[in-house]
């Protein structure tokens, strides 16, 4: 087992009295897809924003290929390789979906690149945009502008964006949420192919268990803001406390 790209120790967020994330300690590695799951309310997006940077540790510590980044800013987490969907700010909803994605990839390549450098550098970019523009199948939407794409194609220009970043870490939060039956399978094939590259590690939180069985290699449940089950798919989503959890039978002394 390779060592850990991110890691999360004693992690807990207090909101009032409530303990929404409650010492949560886990370790994820590159080359695996860990899905959380839980209950309604169980902490699962307030885990991943604690990994992300939107909401601050009340104590714990995450941890990004050993280093402490538990009071870097969201966006100082995605320079250190942290993608999440969302966090991306850099979508130009006038400009074309082939500008947005040639965008990302300059964004990557960060303050080195300028204006002035040769021609030649900028086809690499066009090249590179291509390659996103591809892999999330949306070639023959290059020249839409993004806000007039389906909602189903938004989705896939949003992981391409996210690709075309190149992050460590993938972190999905339900991604084929709203999407027709239609244009789930993209997205999840989008994801697949991060999931093939054994230097990727991905983490969704997904409810839809027919997401979990596509892509989990681990699930790891979180309820009532702890961990209360991490394995393989068919141990874990076989074990009693957890479909007790998910009969609601659950209480709080067995969680
Ligand atoms: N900013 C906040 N202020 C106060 N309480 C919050 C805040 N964010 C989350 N909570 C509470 O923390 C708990 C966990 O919420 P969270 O959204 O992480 O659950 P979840 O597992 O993602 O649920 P769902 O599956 O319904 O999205 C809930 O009780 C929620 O009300």
């Amino acid at each position: 087992m390779p060592s850990p790209s991110l890691s999360t120790r004693d992690l807990t967020i207090r909101f009032g009295g409530h303990v929404a994330v409650n010492s949560v300690t886990c370790d994820f590695h590159p080359g695996e897809t860990t899905v959380i799951v839980g209950p309604n309310g169980a902490g699962k997006t307030t885990y991943f924003n604690l990994i992300s940077g939107q909401l601050p540790a009340s104590a714990g510590r995450v941890e990004k290929s050993g280093e402490d980044i538990t009071r870097l800013s969201p966006s100082a987490r995605a320079g250190r390789g942290i993608g999440r969907a969302f966090q991306l700010t850099n979508l130009f909803p006038q400009l074309s979906v082939i500008e947005n994605i040639r965008l990302a990839v300059q964004a990557r390549e960060g303050a080195g690149w300028s204006l002035f450098r040769p021609a030649a550098s900028r086809r690499d970019l066009i090249r590179s945009a291509e390659h996103y523009l591809d892999a999330a199948r949306l070639t023959d939407r290059a020249d839409m502008p993004a806000a007039s794409l389906p909602h189903g194609d938004q989705r896939k220009l949003e992981v391409a964006l996210l690709m075309a970043m190149e992050p460590d870490i993938y972190m999905f939060d339900e991604p084929t949420a709203g999407m027709s039956l239609d244009q789930a399978p993209a997205v999840l094939d989008l994801i697949g192919k991060i999931k093939a590259d054994t230097t990727k590690t991905v983490l969704l939180v997904e409810h839809k268990m027919d997401v979990v069985r596509a892509l989990a290699d681990r699930i790891i449940v979180l309820h009532n803001g702890e961990l209360l089950a991490d394995g393989p798919p068919a141990e874990v989503m076989g074990s009693k406390i957890v479909r007790d959890v998910y009969l609601g039978t659950a209480t709080e002394e067995t969680a």
